[in-house]
C-alpha cells in the first residue's frame, strides 16, 4: 500500500511529508522533482508570498545513491517566511477560509491557530510527494498534465490575464477551472467491486483536498444531465493492431470505476481566493462586534498552482491504484507483473 502523510504549518521552520509503499529500486530525479515545485511556485495572479520562498525538496531518508530503497521517502522543504511565533493574534475570521469554524472545532481564539494548517501552503508536500509518483508512473510510459481552461468566466488566454489584472485592481479575487489529463494508463486501473476502490470516487476525493476546490467532473461531467445515452456512450471498436479502442472520450476514460484505456480526464473548478483586499463582513470571535475579516497577503488567482497541485493529487491517487493491481516491492517487480498483464490484454 502506497500512503502518506505531511506536516508543517504554513510559517513554521518548514514543511514536510513521508512517503511509505514506494517499491525499491526507482530513480529519482531532484531536478525533476524540484521542477514541479516551481511550478507550483508560478502562474499569473500569485501574490508576494511567492517571491519570498525559493521551493527545493531536500530528500531526508529512503534513497541510496538516487534508487529508492523500499523503505519510507522523507522529503523536507524549508520555509523562508518562518516566523509563526512573531505573529500577533487575529480574531476577525475571513468568510471563505477555515478560520471560524477551526477556532469553534479546536477551542482557539486566534485563527492564526487555524490557518497556519489550513493554508494551502501544504499543498508543496502534495506536489513533492507527487513528483515521486510521477517518476514512478514515468516508467511505465504514463504522464499526468494539467491546462487552465476558465478564470472568472473567460477561457481566451489574454481575457484571462485582464480579468485578474481587475481583480487585483478592485481589491478583490477570483477562481476558475482547469483540467486534468493522465494518459497511458492501461485498462483495468481501479475497481467496481467495492465503493472504496473505485478510481473515479479516488481521483475527485483527491482532487476535492486541495483547498479551494469545489467540484470535480470526470469525462463529461454535469454535462451528462443534458444528453441522451445514444449521443454520450463511447461506443467500442477493435482493430488487430489496435485491440479495442474508442473515436470518442465521453467517459473521460473510466467506466465502472476502472480506467478503460483511454486518457482519463478530469474538469476541476476552483473558488475565488477567500482573503480579499476589500474585506467581508465578519464577527470578533472574543467580543463577538463586528468587524471586518482580517485581510493578510493573498494570492488573487491561484488556479494555475492549483492545476499543478491536482497534477500531483492525481499522481499519488494513481500510483497507489496502479501498486494495487501490480504490486511489486521492487520496480523490477513491478514491471514484471504489469508486463504480464498488458501482454494479457
Ligand atoms: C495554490 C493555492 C494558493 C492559495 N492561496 C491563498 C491565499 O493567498 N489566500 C487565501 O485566503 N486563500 C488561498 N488559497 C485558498 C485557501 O487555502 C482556501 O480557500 C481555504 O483553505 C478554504 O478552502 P476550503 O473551503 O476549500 O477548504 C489558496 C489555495 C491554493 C490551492
Ligand atoms: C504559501 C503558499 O500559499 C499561501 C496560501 C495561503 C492560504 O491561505 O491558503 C495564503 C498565502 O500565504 P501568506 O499569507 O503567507 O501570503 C499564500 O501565499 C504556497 O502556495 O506555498
Amino acid at each position: 500500500m502506497l500512503r502518506f502523510l505531511t506536516a508543517g504549518e504554513s510559517h513554521g521552520r518548514c514543511m514536510v511529508a513521508i512517503l511509505e509503499g514506494m517499491p525499491a529500486g526507482l530513480k529519482l530525479d531532484l531536478k525533476e522533482m524540484n521542477m514541479e515545485l516551481k511550478r507550483r511556485q508560478l502562474g499569473y495572479g500569485r501574490g508576494d508570498r511567492m517571491k519570498i520562498e525559493g521551493d527545493n525538496v531536500e530528500i531526508l531518508s529512503g534513497v541510496r545513491n538516487g534508487l529508492t530503497l523500499g523503505s519510507p521517502i522523507g522529503l523536507y522543504v524549508k520555509n523562508n517566511d518562518f516566523r509563526i511565533d512573531e505573529l500577533i493574534a487575529l480574531t476577525n475570521p475571513r468568510p471563505g477560509h477555515a478560520d471560524l469554524v477551526g477556532c469553534l472545532k479546536y477551542g482557539h481564539q486566534d485563527i492564526r491557530n487555524v490557518l497556519e494548517r489550513a493554508s494551502a501552503r501544504e499543498t508543496v508536500c502534495r506536489v513533492a510527494v507527487g513528483s515521486v509518483c510521477k517518476l514512478f508512473l514515468k516508467e511505465f510510459d504514463i504522464s499526468v498534465s494539467s491546462d487552465v481552461v476558465m478564470i472568472g468566466g473567460e477561457t481566451d488566454k489574454e481575457r484571462m490575464k485582464k480579468k485578474i489584472d481587475a481583480a487585483r485592481k478592485h481589491l478583490d479575487t477570483v477562481g476558475g477551472s482547469f483540467t486534468v489529463t493522465a494518459k497511458g494508463l492501461p485498462p483495468g486501473i481501479g475497481s467496481y467491486a467495492a465503493a472504496d476502490r473505485r478510481l473515479n470516487a479516488l481521483l475527485a476525493g483527491a482532487v476535492m483536498s486541495i483547498p479551494a476546490i469545489k467540484a470535480v467532473e470526470v469525462g463529461l461531467g454535469v454535462a451528462y444531465a443534458h444528453a441522451l445515452g445514444s449521443r454520450v456512450h463511447d461506443a467500442i471498436y477493435y482493430t488487430k493492431d489496435k485491440g479495442y479502442f474508442r473515436r470518442t472520450n465521453h467517459a473521460g476514460g473510466i467506466e465502472g470505476g476502472m480506467t478503460n484505456g483511454e486518457p482519463v480526464v478530469l474538469r476541476c473548478t476552483m473558488k475565488p481566493i477567500a482573503t480579499i483586499g476589500k474585506p467581508l463582513e465578519s464577527v470578533d470571535i472574543v467580543t463577538k462586534k463586528a468587524v471586518k475579516a482580517a485581510v493578510e497577503r493573498y494570492d488573487t488567482c491561484a488556479v494555475e498552482a492549483a492545476a499543478v497541485v491536482a497534477e500531483s493529487a492525481v499522481a499519488i491517487v494513481l500510483a497507489q491504484a496502479f501498486l494495487e493491481k501490480f504490486g511489486g516491492d521492487s520496480i523490477t517487480e513491478t514491471r514484471r507483473n504489469y508486463k504480464g498483464y498488458t501482454r494479457s490484454l
